[in-house]
């Protein structure tokens, strides 16, 4: 075995609910922002939906199986909040607990132990109609949602994850408008990104004061950030660049605090007057685990026509690319997890997305993804050269992503599935990733 990683380290795949279920006006679902936002003319290519995607609602039992045949050990999803509360708040629908239960029941009779993730983008319409999260009463309804969750399948659930990326929702979603809610206003992005963790805090709170054994923690998106050269003016957007994208979301859950270098610009412009007294310790919570999604490194070169930050992301030249156009650069996930472990202590740490887009087609039944498998195998490389050389705390990893999905605003083009998904027909068709990955499960480590 050339890298072979601890034992007890765990193996899994990783998908969310408006990416995968389908079935939306199906078992008492209300409607989500990504419903409204996906049938919207010209949000998303092809003019795709989220109506059936894989139709995992109606084929999840077959999706578990497949896992089962995988050999991983664990499974993150998300439970899409609409399903459980179809205006947000008020009465609990229970046809939507039902269909949860009934997967993660599979999932235990799969040996499979299931990491839920409470909030992967998809808001109920009627909170959108009622500010979303830019209303403070947003994060008083996720903890009630989060709450009803851990009352309902707390028995069935060992990991949780309070929310997926907020740096994405906020930023994507409220000030470059690629994502729903389709907003482009950067204070309100970070009246978003405050209330976001207000209501992690406020869920890690609740989940403690229920003395539940499972664990808890939250998901970041995250990138290592690079200079595009030496000179300090590079050096500085850099910095503050990373302070946009990382510490501004890390920072205030693991230190207790904004970050005061891009705190002072925003300040300079607008009062961040969201901020009430009290809100860092709430959002501080202890938690057990922390959630890195890294799918590329990011360049970045003084710009001061870019405001706050005074920085733009360049690309690498002649740099190997995936079908997202994002750069190949496996370093810096061993980068990123060393920085994690020097400023934030050596919480324990997930990788709970990773992975890779690729032109994949079906050919006698077969794919080929090599590509994909040397994606793979060099992050892999890379993760295990943290863990042994670095003494990273990491403790698993989510390939992104079990299935072929809806790949948001870029709709069912860009597939991440090491299991391809024919969407006219919603067959499974198991890539050779499946295979090399099934092995890599097996062995723990990597195949010779
Ligand atoms: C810039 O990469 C982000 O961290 C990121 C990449 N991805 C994500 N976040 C989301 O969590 C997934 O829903 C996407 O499907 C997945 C692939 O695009």
């Amino acid at each position: 075995m050339t890298v072979q990683f601890p034992k007890g380290f765990e193996w899994g795949v990783a998908t969310a609910s408006y990416q995968i279920e389908g079935a939306v006006h199906e078992g008492g679902r209300g409607e989500s922002i990504w419903d409204r936002f996906s049938h919207i003319e010209g949000n998303i290519q092809n003019g795709d939906t989220g109506d059936i995607a894989c139709d995992h609602y109606h084929l999840y039992k077959d999706d578990v199986a497949l896992m089962k045949e995988l050999g991983v050990k664990t499974y993150r999803f998300s439970i899409s909040w609409p399903r459980i509360f179809p205006n947000g708040t008020g009465d609990v629908n229970e046809e939507g607990v039902q269909f949860y239960r009934n997967l993660l029941e599979a999932l235990h009779e799969a040996g499979i132990e299931p990491a839920v993730t409470l909030f992967h983008w998809d808001l109920p319409q009627k909170l959108q109609d009622k500010g979303g999260w830019l209303n403070r009463e947003t994060a008083d309804a996720f903890a009630t949602y989060a709450k009803t969750c851990y009352e309902r399948f707390g028995d069935l659930v060992p990991r949780w994850i309070t929310h997926n990326e907020p740096f994405v929702h906020a930023f994507l979603g409220h000030y470059f408008g690629e994502m729903a809610p389709g907003m482009k206003d950067l204070r309100a992005t970070l009246q978003v990104s405050h209330h976001l963790l207000l209501s992690h805090g406020m869920a890690v709170k609740v989940h403690r004061e229920l003395g539940l054994q499972s664990e808890i923690g939250i998901t970041y998106s995250t990138s290592s950030v690079y200079p595009a050269n030496k000179h300090v003016k590079d050096k500085e957007a850099a910095e503050l660049y990373d302070g946009m994208l990382n510490k501004w979301f890390f920072d205030p859950v693991l230190l207790g605090s904004y970050p005061e270098d891009i705190k002072s610009r925003y300040e300079e412009a607008f009062p961040l007057d969201f901020i009430q007294d009290g809100d860092l310790d709430t959002i501080s919570q202890r938690i057990d685990f922390c959630g890195i999604n890294y799918y590329f490194r990011t360049i970045i070169a003084y710009d001061n026509t870019v405001p706050f930050w005074n920085g733009r992301e360049v690309q690498k030249e002649h740099a190997e690319r995936t079908a997202m156009g994002w750069e190949v650069y496996p370093d810096g996930l061993r980068q990123r997890l060393l920085e994690c472990k020097e400023r934030y202590g050596n919480l324990p740490l997930y990788i709970t997305e990773n992975g890779c887009a690729a032109d994949d087609v079906v050919n006698e039944g077969k794919v080929d993804d090599s590509f994909r498998i040397s994606y793979l195998d060099r992050h892999f490389k890379a993760m295990q050269e943290a863990i042994e050389q670095d003494g990273v705390n990491l403790k698993g990893y989510y390939l992104w992503s079990f299935l072929d999905n809806f790949e948001w605003a870029y709709g069912y083009d860009k597939r991440f599935g090491i299991v391809y998904v024919d969407y006219e027909t919603l067959q499974r068709v198991k890539k050779d990733s499946f295979y090399w990955y099934q092995q890599v499960v097996k062995e723990n480590g990597l195949p010779s």
